[in-house]
């Protein structure tokens, strides 16, 4: 029988806003992520990604994401903010994620023309906490709001994976039930619609977590 996580995990990707991180705890949501790579339109420096950590509940995860940023600046963030996971976007190898000395996850863009093999996935990154699917093509910023042919999730992946890409209220329900994920991750779908990137939306975000959990359900 297949494995299914009793409980779909929840990040709340790109946040800006210390109220938006103080709620994403309240609706149980398991971890929020602050973007420090530079072609990011939801960047935000060191300073304000530890005015939101101090914003978070107890038990939640800070995630910091990079994409190929160089190895003084990440050193510099996980100093400074101190997230208890990195995840990293760009051309990042194994000796790179792993040697901040922290728990990472490795992005893997789904817009290739090939889903990718898992065995070579854990060959290239053996230390990964887990991975993280998202819809973008390789050398792309992820956070565009758009998803991937959920079909192709690569089967036999043991690492815990998170489906991204173009989740929103609206298709979250699906993408959880089609893939099983361990955890899905989200910016632009909990966002105002016609807002800046990185301004959130609490009502989209209560939808959002509502909509895991009738997956979880079924
Ligand atoms: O959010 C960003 O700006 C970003 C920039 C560079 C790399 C990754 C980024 N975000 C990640 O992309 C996924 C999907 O975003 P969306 O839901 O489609 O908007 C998001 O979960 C972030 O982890």
């Amino acid at each position: 029988m297949a494995f299914q996580p009793f409980r779909t995990r929840i990040k709340f990707c790109g946040m800006t806003r210390p109220g938006d991180v103080r709620l994403a705890g309240e609706l149980g949501v398991d971890a929020v992520g602050f973007v420090f790579a530079v072609r990011s339109r939801r960047r935000v420096e060191p300073g304000q990604a530890v005015a939101m950590r101090e914003a978070l509940a107890p038990m939640v995860d800070a995630v910091a994401l990079f994409m190929d940023n160089p190895a003084d600046e990440v050193r510099q963030v996980v100093a400074a903010v101190r997230p208890s996971l990195l995840q990293f976007h760009g051309d990042e190898d194994e000796g790179f994620c792993r040697s901040f000395g922290l728990p990472y996850l490795k992005a893997v863009p789904m817009g290739a023309d090939e889903p990718p093999d898992p065995l070579a996935l854990h060959a290239r990154f053996p230390s990964a906490a887990g991975f993280l699917l998202d819809a973008h093509a390789p050398g792309e910023p992820g956070g565009g709001g758009r998803a991937f042919d959920w079909s192709k999730v690569p089967r036999g992946l043991t690492k815990p994976i998170l489906v991204a890409g173009g989740l929103t209220p609206e298709n979250v329900h699906d993408a959880v039930v089609a893939t099983r994920p361990w955890g899905v991750d989200v910016a632009s779908g909990v966002e105002l619609e016609g807002g800046s990137p990185g301004i959130k939306d609490g009502t989209r975000m209560r939808r959002f977590v509502e909509e895991v959990r009738r997956a979880d359900c079924g």
